[in-house]
C-alpha cells in the first residue's frame, strides 16, 4: 500500500494505530473485575501530565493494523471488548465496532470524550479532562462518568461535569495513581458525604496484572 492508501484507510477507520491488546480483568469503573480482551489504539493529544500510558501518545510509532484483523483475533478471548488508547475517539471507530457487534460482543469504550463519538457502544466510560474538555455527543450518550482525582479542585471539576451528563450516567471518583495515598482519604470523605458518587480504584494495579 501506498503512503495515501494507508492514510486515506486510516482515515476511514479500515485500520487502526494499534499498540497493544491484552486479556485481562477491568480494572476500574462500573465493570470492575469483569474478565475483557483490552484493545488499546494509539495517538492521543489530551496530554494529562499524570497520563499512566504516554508511550501511546504519538500514533506514527504504532503499526496501522486491519480492523477485521483485530476484531478476528479479539472474538477469540471474551465477550467483552474495551476500546481505549491512547485517545481511541481520534479515529473512526464506525468499522471497528460494527465488525465486532457483528460477532455479538459486547463493546465498551474508555473515552475523554474529546473528540466526536463515533461507533456503536454498550458501554462508555467517560474519563473528562481540562485540557481537552469533553463533546456534548459523549456527555449524552455515557454510561458512567470517571474522573480523575489529583487534586482538590478536581472535586469541583467533577460536580460540573455531573450536572453536564445524562441522568443515568453513573459517577465515579479515581483517585490519581501516584498520589493515591493522599487523594483516597479525601474521596472517602467525599463519597460519604456525596452518596451519588461512587470509589473507582485502578485495582489492575493492586493485582499486578495489565
Ligand atoms: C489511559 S486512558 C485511555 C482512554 C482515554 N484517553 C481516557 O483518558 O479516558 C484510560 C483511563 O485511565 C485513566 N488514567 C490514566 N492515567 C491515570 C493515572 N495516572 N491515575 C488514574 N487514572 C488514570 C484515564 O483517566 C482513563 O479513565
Ligand atoms: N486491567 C485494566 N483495566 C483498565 N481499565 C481501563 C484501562 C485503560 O487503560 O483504559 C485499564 C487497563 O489498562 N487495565
Ligand atoms: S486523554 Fe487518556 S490517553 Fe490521553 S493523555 Fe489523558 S489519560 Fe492519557
Ligand atoms: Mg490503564
Amino acid at each position: 500500500m501506498t503512503k495515501e492508501a494507508i492514510k486515506s484507510r486510516i482515515d476511514l477507520g479500515e485500520l487502526l494505530p494499534l499498540m497493544e491488546e491484552f486479556y485481562t480483568i477491568q480494572g476500574e469503573g462500573a465493570h470492575t473485575g469483569k474478565s475483557a480482551y483490552f484493545i488499546r489504539i494509539g495517538g492521543c493529544d489530551v496530554g494529562c501530565h499524570w497520563c499512566d500510558v504516554k508511550e501511546s501518545w504519538d500514533a506514527a510509532i504504532h503499526p496501522p493494523t486491519e480492523a477485521d484483523a483485530i476484531v478476528e483475533n479479539a472474538a477469540k478471548y471474551s465477550d467483552t471488548i474495551v476500546i481505549t488508547g491512547g485517545e481511541p475517539l481520534m479515529w473512526d471507530m464506525e468499522p471497528l465496532t460494527r465488525k465486532l457487534k457483528a460477532k455479538n460482543l459486547q463493546v465498551h469504550i474508555e473515552t475523554s470524550g474529546a473528540y466526536p463519538l463515533t461507533g456503536t457502544w454498550d458501554w462508555i466510560c467517560l474519563s473528562p479532562k481540562k485540557r481537552m474538555l469533553p463533546k456534548k455527543d459523549v456527555l449524552d450518550n455515557a454510561h458512567e462518568l470517571k474522573v480523575i482525582i489529583y487534586n482538590k479542585h478536581d472535586f469541583e471539576f467533577a460536580e460540573e461535569y455531573a450536572r453536564k451528563v445524562n441522568k443515568d450516567c453513573t459517577l465515579f471518583l479515581q483517585p490519581e495513581w501516584s498520589v493515591r495515598e493522599k487523594m483516597i482519604p479525601l474521596i472517602v470523605d467525599y463519597v460519604m458525604a456525596n452518596p451519588k458518587w461512587k470509589v473507582s480504584l485502578q485495582t489492575h494495579k493492586y493485582l499486578n496484572i495489565p
